[in-house]
C-alpha cells in the first residue's frame, strides 16, 4: 500500500485537536558517538546548509564529521544535566505545562505532544502518536519566535514529508513565527523587568540571536528583520532609548559571512569602548540550550570580562515560566478557536446517519 491509512478508525469518533510543539533537536548523549549521527542529520539538511550537495557531502563527511563531534560533545558536557539535554527537558516541560492549561480550558479536547526536528523524539513519531490518539485537526507550533528557512522552513519540510506518506491529512495550521505578537513581546519584557528587579540594571542590554549566513538574508529570508523587530518592540515596551540596547548574532559556523554584528565582537568592542556592565537576553531561543547556557552564559562572559568589562549577566530564556505558557496557551487558543466553535455547534461531530451507516457496513 502506498499511503499509511487508519483502516480501523472509529467512524463515530469525535476527533480531537492535536498540538505538536517542536524545537531543533539535541544529541542523545554528550558523547562523540552520539554527536556524529545528530550532526550528520542536522547538517545534511539543505535548509540548514545551502551549499551544492556533492561539494557539501565531501566537506561534511571528509572534514566536519571527523572534527566537530568531539568538540561539540565537550561543550554539551558542560550543560548536560542528570535528566539529559536542557533543550529536551525544557521542550518536554513546555509541552506538559501547555497540556495542563489546555486541559483546564477544554476538558481533554486538545492534546499536546512534542518533537525534535533532528534526533529524538522525531516529528514523524509524534504525529503518528497524535493521530493514533484521535487528532484530526492539528496545529504545528515550532518554538522559534522568528521565522528562518533553517528552522521553521525545515520543520515544515519534515511535517510535509510525513504527510506525503499519509492517506488522511488532518486539517492543519503551521505557526511560522510569532516574533511580533504582543503576548510574546510582553513575556520577554516581563522577564527582563524581573531580572532588573532582582539584580538592578546594567549600562547596556544586548539582544543576542542565533545567526545564519548573510547570503540567506540577501536571498529573501526574513529572519534578520524578524529579530530586529522583536528587539525594537521589547525595547519600546521597556521604554529604552536607542543608546541603551543593541542586537547581535551569535553561533557562527564555517568561514562564510554570517549576520552581523557578531555577538562576541560586539561584547569585546563594548568593553573596549569603556562599557563596564552588560546584560544579555536571547529572545530568539524559547528554551535554554547549549547556545545560551554555554555560549552566552560562559564563553561570551569571558570575552567581555577579559576585554575589560566588570559585570556581565545572562537573562535566562522564557522556558516554562508562567508568562511563556500563558502566551503559548493564548497562541494555540487563537489558532483553534474556529475549530472549537464548529465542534460546540455540532458541525464537526459525525452525523448519526454516517455513524450508523458505517456500523451497518462493518456488521454486514
Ligand atoms: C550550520 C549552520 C547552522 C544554521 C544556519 C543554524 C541556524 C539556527 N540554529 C538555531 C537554533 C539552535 N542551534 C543549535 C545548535 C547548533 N546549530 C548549529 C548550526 C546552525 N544553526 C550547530 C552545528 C549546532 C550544534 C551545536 C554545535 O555543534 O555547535 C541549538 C542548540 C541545540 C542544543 O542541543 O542545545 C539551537 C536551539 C536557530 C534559531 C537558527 C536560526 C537561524
Ligand atoms: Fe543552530
Ligand atoms: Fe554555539
Amino acid at each position: 500500500m502506498k499511503y499509511v491509512g487508519s483502516p480501523d478508525f472509529d467512524h463515530a469518533q469525535r476527533g480531537s485537536i492535536g498540538v505538536l510543539v517542536t524545537n531543533l533537536g539535541t544529541p542523545q548523549a554528550p558523547e562523540k558517538t552520539a554527536l556524529r549521527p545528530y550532526l550528520k542529520q542536522f547538517l545534511s539538511d539543505p535548509r540548514v546548509v545551502e551549499v551544492p550537495r556533492l561539494l557539501w557531502w565531501f566537506i561534511l563527511n571528509g572534514i566536519i564529521l571527523n572534527v566537530r563531534p568531539a568538540r561539540s560533545a565537550e561543550a554539551y558536557r558542560t550543560v548536560w544535566t542528570e535528566e539529559g539535554s536542557p533543550l529536551l527537558i525544557h521542550t518536554r516541560n513546555q509541552a506538559l505545562e501547555l497540556q495542563k492549561r489546555l486541559n483546564a480550558e477544554h476538558d481533554g479536547e486538545v492534546i499536546v505532544d512534542f518533537a525534535m526536528r533532528y534526533g529524538q523524539p522525531s516529528i514523524a513519531n509524534a504525529l503518528q502518536s497524535l493521530m493514533d490518539r484521535g487528532a484530526r485537526q492539528l496545529v504545528v507550533l515550532p518554538l522559534y519566535p522568528q521565522y528562518s528557512g533553517p528552522t521553521g522552513g525545515s520543520t515544515f519540510d519534515a511535517v510535509a514529508e510525513d504527510f506525503s506518506k499519509r492517506r488522511w491529512i488532518p486539517d492543519f495550521q503551521f505557526v511560522a513565527n510569532y516574533h511580533d505578537k504582543a503576548g510574546y513581546i510582553s513575556a520577554v519584557a516581563d522577564s527582563i523587568r524581573q531580572h532588573w528587579k532582582a539584580h538592578g540594571r546594567a549600562e547596556k542590554l544586548l539582544f543576542s540571536y542565533h545567526g545564519e549566513p548573510r547570503r540567506y538574508l540577501d536571498e529573501g529570508d526574513p529572519y534578520h528583520c524578524h529579530c530586529h523587530k522583536t528587539t525594537r518592540l521589547v525595547a519600546e515596551e521597556l521604554g529604552l532609548s536607542e543608546d541603551e540596547y543593541l542586537s547581535a548574532f551569535q553561533s557562527r559556523f564555517g568561514r562564510e559571512e554570517w549576520l552581523k554584528p557578531y555577538t562576541d565582537h560586539t561584547l569585546r568592542e563594548m568593553a573596549g569602548s569603556g562599557i563596564r556592565s552588560v546584560q544579555v537576553v536571547c529572545p530568539g531561543f524559547s528554551a535554554d540550550c547549549l547556545e545560551t547556557i554555554e555560549e552566552i552564559g560562559e564563553e561570551n562572559r569571558d570575552y567581555f570580562l577579559e576585554a575589560g568589562g566588570e559585570r556581565y549577566e545572562y537573562i535566562p530564556c522564557l522556558n516554562s515560566s508562567d508568562g511563556h505558557i500563558d502566551f503559548l496557551t493564548d497562541l494555540v487558543n487563537e489558532r483553534i478557536s474556529a475549530w472549537l466553535s464548529a465542534k460546540s455547534s455540532g458541525a464537526a461531530a459525525p452525523t448519526a446517519t454516517m455513524a450508523d451507516a458505517m456500523k451497518a457496513r462493518s456488521a454486514a
